[in-house]
């Protein structure tokens, strides 16, 4: 499509002198006619020839135009896609720099603001082609006039590159802003924070944040945008200057009889278009250059490249665990932060073996689950599988045979079947098993209860969906842990909004599910902690005990302590 536009574009350019040139020996012809000198049927030949051309010009622009809607759509749906894919294979702690936000927010804008780049590029060679026909008329009669539109038009060209470099330092500078503002935006109007706006009242202080940062943008920008038009303006009129010495030049030469009357009008038209065209092009000049600099934040961000990567040739995950995950002494700081959310952490954790972590709030429990889960790499220390280092695994592999529900879980708003199907993608058609896995975390009953069981919308964004409780949509998301035969299974809080019956009942099914793997569990709740083989305790990231829950009851120390407390709440 690409090469048809530029091929169309081509054909294009010539025309504009075609159709001048023909005009000249139109007037040249009417006026041999005056005199009674010339043939009529010459003449109406001519204005036919004419014709066709205006036709085809027309024809040619619309052509180039539908061209350039389709490519600029391609383009824009290409460019998504492939930011997509690559923030895929970006690391989670990337997703979590401020830096990174920023280039992301400047890549993403390209795919919005430059899908006309192309043809932005393309429309200026074509002008310049076209330039250049009209040019190389004009040049046969004069090279000086050429010379002279050259030089009135350059200072144009210079000052509006260093105007360029003016915006795209000052977009540049603003984009924490602007993410600030696409947040605010969000707060303002979005139906995920429409209750506790409501509530708390918060429409006046977000809208005032808007009114100070979009304010603050309009300042900045007011101040250039009028630099720029103040020198744009004397600019152009060195330009027009130009332009009419040369076009008085012409004048004069035909009121002296140089040259004839549809020879003035050829090189006014040729000078007239030259003028429209340089406009252009110079107006263009300023978008084209703007997108190239900006295309520069478009590759910046396809540079970032993941840090976690599998040294060595990649091993497949064991098919059976023998010796399970040894953490060596592991620790792990935050980037950016100078405090260890993990450290010293040495314990293995055994093939089939079901171990709860417990420990206040900020402790490092999340943190330790997701380092098992390769979704960091330690600080220091190692973790080992089976004696060899995580990071010689695949990662995929990986992935796939760990299963793990956070605590801030995704609530797709998709149907029920598509949330547990999410727990492995590759079996969304397998209704039999996302039923299963369903009936294992219990929320086959909810399904049954829904107007569209299992094809019903979930949450209100889209039409028809149905809004779940707290509870009802742990349920949900539990039973994505089930959707894969994973060899460790990790639940991060994922119980806390369940009442104290369905906890139980889910913690006695996957205890029974997870018979012979490996498990993970995390919760406040000591009811459920207590059925874990073991319980590793944790303070301020460090192991501070390790044991059964008896074991750790009779040893009175800190485990007993929590214990005891939330006991006591109970009494
Ligand atoms: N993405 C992050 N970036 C920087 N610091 C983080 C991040 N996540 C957690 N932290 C910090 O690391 C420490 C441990 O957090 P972690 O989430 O592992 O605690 P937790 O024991 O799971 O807490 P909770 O019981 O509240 O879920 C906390 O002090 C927290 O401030």
């Amino acid at each position: 499509m690409t090469v048809a536009n530029a091929f169309l574009r081509l054909l294009r350019s010539a025309l504009p002198l075609a159709i001048l040139y023909i005009g000249k020996l139109i007037i040249d012809q009417v006026v041999l006619l005056n005199r009674s000198q010339g043939d009529h049927h010459h003449l109406w030949v001519l204005v036919a020839i004419e014709f066709g051309l205006a036709i085809a010009a027309d024809s040619l622009s619309r052509a180039i135009i539908l061209l350039d809607s389709l490519l600029g759509d391609l383009f824009s749906n290409h460019t998504s896609v492939k930011i997509m894919e690559h923030a895929a294979i970006l690391d989670l702690d990337q997703f979590e720099d401020a830096v990174f936000y920023d280039k992301l927010e400047r890549a993403r804008q390209q795919t919005i603001g430059r899908t006309i780049l192309l043809s932005q590029v393309l429309s200026q060679v074509q002008d310049l082609i076209t330039m250049g026909f009209l040019a190389a008329g004009l040049m046969a009669f004069n090279p000086w006039l050429i010379l002279l539109l050259l030089v009135a038009i350059i200072p144009a060209f210079l000052g509006e590159s260093y105007f360029n470099d003016q915006t795209y330092a000052l977009t540049r500078g603003q984009t924490p802003e602007r993410r600030e503002l696409d947040y605010v935006r969000y707060l303002g109007a979005s139906d995920e924070t429409a209750k506790e706006v409501k509530i708390f009242d918060l429409s006046g202080f977000i809208i005032d944040r808007f009114k100070q940062l979009s304010n603050q943008f309009y300042a900045d920008n007011k101040r250039i945008v009028i630099k720029r038009a103040s020198w744009g303006s004397f600019f152009a009129l060195l330009g027009s200057s130009g332009y009419y010495a040369a076009y008085v030049y012409i004048i004069i030469q035909t009121v002296n009889g140089s040259i004839s009357l549809g020879q003035l009008t050829f090189l006014a038209g040729s000078f007239r278009q030259l003028r429209a065209l340089l406009e252009g092009i110079l107006t263009r000049f300023t978008t084209v250059s703007q997108g190239a600099v900006y295309l520069r934040d478009f590759f910046e961000f396809f540079e970032i490249q993941p840090k976690i990567k599998v040294t060595g040739k990649p091993k497949p995950f064991p098919k059976v665990v023998l010796q399970g995950f040894k953490f060596e002494d592991v620790g792990f700081k935050y980037l950016h932060s100078e405090r260890w959310a993990n450290r010293h952490l040495n314990f293995t954790l055994h093939p089939g073996e079901k171990l709860a972590l417990v420990g206040e709030n900020g402790t490092g429990k999340t943190t330790l689950v997701k380092l098992l889960a390769r979704l960091y790499d330690p600080t220091e220390g190692r973790i080992l599988l089976d004696g060899t280092d995580l990071k010689e695994y695949d990662l995929n592999d990986l992935r796939m045979n760990i299963g793990i529900i956070f605590q801030d879980y995704l609530r797709y708003q998709m149907t029920f079947a598509q949330n547990i199907a999410v727990g492995n993608i590759q079996q969304k058609e397998n209704r039999e098993l996302i039923e299963i896995a369903a009936k294992q975390s219990l929320a086959d009953g909810l399904a049954k209860k829904l107007p569209g069981q299992y094809d019903q919308m979930l949450g209100k964004r889209f039409y028809e969906g149905v809004e779940l409780s707290g509870g009802e949509w742990q349920k949900v998301a539990i039973a994505r842990a089930y959707m894969r035969d994973a060899q460790l299974l990790i639940l991060d809080e994922p119980t806390s909004a369940l009442d104290a019956r369905a906890e139980y009942e889910v913690f006695q099914r996957f205890a029974e599910l997870t018979k012979g793997k490996s498990a993970v569990l995390i919760s406040h709740r000591f009811s459920t902690v207590r059925m874990a083989d073991r319980i590793l305790v944790l303070e301020k990231g460090e192991l501070v005990e390790i044991g059964s829950h008896e074991e750790l009851l009779l040893k009175g120390g800190r485990y007993a302590e929590l214990f005891n407390l939330q006991a006591m709440g109970y009494r």
